[in-house]
């Protein structure tokens, strides 16, 4: 049976970050085009999105747990991508489509720490859209370490303006 180009993460089929438009897969938390950023990799699971990063020991807030920057990232980045991927969705495609999938900017991101996230085991993010709008999606995203909850966000992306370019023409582009 020929693979499904979304069906979820067991296929690792591409990820959303890896049909962004070049230009727009700079970010530190997930553009692959980033040498020293995290490239995150969210995948579509069902109505769900999944991403899984281990931290490294860098990112410490307290010896043994992990900084709370650091899961705002995370939560932030999945949030973006499933946004993404609900908008490139609902205009008929499916990822593995040779078209690119839009970029979204975070309007707001909101965190709730509930339980101290412990370093030295993956992390796995879960995501789902819960309002979907023209331009703008409202996403949930929980991140676990195992099978603890550890936090939650809920997180406003916006379409980023298509005529927008980053950074001046011509200009070699860097990181940051
Ligand atoms: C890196 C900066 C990029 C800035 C943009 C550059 C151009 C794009 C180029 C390339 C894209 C790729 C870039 C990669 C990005 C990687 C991910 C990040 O790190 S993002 C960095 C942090 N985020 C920002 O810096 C956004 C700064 N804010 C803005 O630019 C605007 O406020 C923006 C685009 C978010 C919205 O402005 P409006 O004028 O286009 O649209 P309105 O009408 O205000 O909002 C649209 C909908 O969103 C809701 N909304 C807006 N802000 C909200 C908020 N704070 N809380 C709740 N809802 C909000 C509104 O109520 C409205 O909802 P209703 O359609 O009426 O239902």
């Amino acid at each position: 049976m020929p693979m499904e180009p979304d069906a979820g993460p067991a296929h690792r089929g591409p990820a959303v970050q890896d049909r962004y438009p070049d230009d727009f897969a700079w970010c530190y938390g997930c553009g692959r085009h980033n040498p020293a950023g995290l490239h995150l990799k969210t995948y579509p699971d069902g109505d769900e999105t999944v991403t899984v990063f281990e931290p490294r020991p860098e990112h410490m807030a307290v010896p043994g747990f992990v900084y709370g920057g650091l899961i705002a990232s995370l939560i932030d980045c999945h949030s973006m991508a499933t946004a993404s991927l609900a908008l490139y969705r609902r205009d008929g495609h499916r990822l593995g489509d040779p078209e690119p999938v839009p970029r979204c900017v975070t309007a707001s991101l909101k965190v709730d720490y509930l339980r101290p996230t412990p370093l030295g085991v993956p992390l796995t993010v879960r995501g789902r859209v819960v309002e979907l709008g023209q331009r703008k999606a409202v996403v949930e995203s929980e991140l676990y370490a195992g099978e603890t909850l550890c936090a939650r966000g809920q997180v406003v992306a916006v379409l980023a303006p298509p005529a927008m370019t980053p950074g001046p023409a011509g200009a070699e582009r860097r990181p940051g």
